[in-house]
């Protein structure tokens, strides 16, 4: 079945993306921790909404690198200025997506924590 291979072949991308990127292994690990964090604080179903789309599209963004920096890679092994920028443009997505996590993270969890505190 065409459906079957093509998750097969994701999956692959997936395992290669963890095993080659410290990025996208650090990027599973914090997923895990703020998933058990909602879940200790009893997360609505919305902050479970908004917490999993910035958890997926985190990922997926960081698979996304990792696919160009592989392609630039294979095109251009050697240094070269549009090679660096691509890698660089596709680093400061990344970044950008990262901070907004953060933003999204804290206005989801600071108030809940300060609650629990107090
Ligand atoms: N072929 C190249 N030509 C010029 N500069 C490059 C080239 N490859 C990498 N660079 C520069 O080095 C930086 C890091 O590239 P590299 O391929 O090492 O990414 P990386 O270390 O795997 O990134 P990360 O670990 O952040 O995912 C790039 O953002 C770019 O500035």
């Amino acid at each position: 079945m065409r459906f079957v291979t093509s998750v097969r072949n994701a999956a692959r991308g997936i395992r290669a993306a963890l095993k080659s990127e410290r990025h996208m292994r650090f990027h599973f690990f914090a997923a895990v921790v703020v998933l058990i964090i909602g879940w200790i604080l009893k997360f609505s179903s919305i902050e479970w909404a908004i917490l999993l789309i910035v958890i997926i599209g985190m990922m997926a963004l960081e698979l996304v690198n990792t696919a160009l920096e592989t392609l630039v890679d294979l095109v251009e092994p050697d240094q070269h200025p549009v090679a660096g920028k691509v890698k660089d443009i596709a680093a400061g997505a990344c970044l950008v997506f990262a901070i907004g996590a953060a933003i999204i993270g804290f206005i989801l969890f600071i108030p809940k924590l300060i609650d629990l505190l107090v």
